[in-house]
């Protein structure tokens, strides 16, 4: 028997898990967005099977109903919810990146006889829209599961079984502690990193040459501030106590950064980098697709057309990139071409297909 899927929001996670479950056998994807363009955007792109004007007629007709609206979108939708006529045993899951107030509302749902079960994945980007979706972004992504205390079990597997086709480890989390250990590694970030923004906003009004020096450390810290706002806003206000405590910790360890700048302490200080740098560099790697990645260090020597004959072996072996990046190219020095691909596989076919054409040495990190 087909398993109808509705996805409701057919954004970057929407989309890419619509993408996912296209791949489970027997099962029928069919999206709404409330924005047209989106709609049209999703059918010219294939990010579901059917794309539906008539939502509450495709959810009478759905087993599993998923949202990927922001978080206080997805808080109406499920008011809604309460008053269609679904099927007896429909599941409703969604996306959102809080749980605690979407898990009120799937208590609500449950009084109503609707079986909804929170979800999240931990992958995405700082990117937004259909254009973004990709049916592999959570992969090897922690996708977090929050169903409400003595939810059958049966429920849970039959979830499990189509969102296993995102290749998300899938994990059941308490919705409480989900909002907490998210503020700390999510949430909280987000506006540290907004703030570090607005900071350098201020100073290049008295120093308008600072921004043209916001190099890697900058960016790299601040790649996140240029996230959705609107979906940032729903999620700051839904997590607010979490992350008003995140933030009288953070003031704290502001204040010990005060006093070790203070006390002139250089081995206080170096030990507080080292530590930090213990601790970053023992985080275990469970992104999504768009940060692991499988790069190829490459030393070109630095002539003109060097790029695009690599790049040409590859492609005459179908081996496909995702980013390309040249570090230390100087004239007189050999540069690195840093290749990025999907996958170790892609990345070791590349290697070999590499040294058969040339002798340029190469390195993975
Ligand atoms: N972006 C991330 O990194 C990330 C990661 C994990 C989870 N999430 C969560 O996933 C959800 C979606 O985020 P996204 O990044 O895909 O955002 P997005 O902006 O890419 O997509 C949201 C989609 O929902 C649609 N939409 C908005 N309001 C709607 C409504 N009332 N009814 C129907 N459609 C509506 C928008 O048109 C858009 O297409 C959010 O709840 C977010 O918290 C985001
Ligand atoms: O990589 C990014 O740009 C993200 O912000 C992804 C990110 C995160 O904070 O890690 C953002 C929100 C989600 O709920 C889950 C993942």
């Amino acid at each position: 028997m087909t398993r109808n899927v509705l996805v409701i929001g057919l954004g970057l996670i929407g989309g890419s898990i619509a993408l996912s479950c296209q791949k489970a056998p027997d099962t029928k994807v069919f999206g709404y967005d409330y924005n047209e363009k989106t709609r049209a955007q999703a059918a010219k792109l294939k990010i579901v099977h059917e794309v539906v004007d008539d939502v509450l007629k495709a959810a009478s007709m759905a087993d599993i109903i998923i949202f990927g609206t922001p978080v206080n979108a997805t808080i109406e939708w499920l008011e809604q919810l309460k008053k269609w006529p679904l099927k007896k045993n429909v599941i409703v899951t969604d996306t959102g990146s809080t749980k605690g107030l979407i898990m009120e509302k799937g208590a609500e749902l449950r009084e109503c006889g609707i079986t909804f079960i929170g979800g999240h994945p931990m992958a995405g980007s700082h990117k937004s829209g259909v254009q973004a979706a990709k049916a592999h972004l959570f992969e090897n992504a922690y996708y977090m599961l929050t169903p409400l205390h003595n939810e059958k079990e049966d429920n849970i597997n039959a979830l499990e079984q189509l969102l296993k086709f995102t290749l998300a480890k899938l994990v059941r989390v308490d919705a409480h502690e989900h909002d907490h250990m998210t503020a700390v590694v999510s949430h909280f970030p987000h506006l540290v990193a907004a703030s570090l923004v607005h900071q350098l906003d201020a100073e290049q009004k008295r120093y308008p040459m600072t921004s043209l020096l916001a190099a890697g450390g900058f960016r790299d810290i601040t790649r996140i501030a240029s996230s959705n706002p609107l979906m940032w806003k729903d999620i700051v206000l839904q997590n607010r106590e979490e992350l008003l405590s995140q933030l009288n910790l953070w003031l704290a360890e502001m204040n010990r950064v005060k006093s070790l700048l203070i006390g002139l302490d250089q081995s206080a200080i170096e030990e507080y980098f080292a530590t930090a740098k213990e601790v970053r560099d023992q985080l275990p790697i469970s992104t999504g697709v768009f940060y692991s990645t499988y790069d190829l260090y490459v030393d070109i020597p630095d002539y003109p057309g060097v790029i695009s004959e690599l790049t040409g072996y590859l492609a005459e072996e179908k081996i496909s990139i995702t980013n390309i990046r040249v570090v230390e190219a100087r004239e007189d020095l050999f540069g690195i071409l840093v290749i990025s691909f999907q996958n170790a596989d892609d990345r070791d076919k590349a290697e070999k297909c590499i040294s058969k054409k040339t002798n340029y040495e190469m390195y993975v990190s």
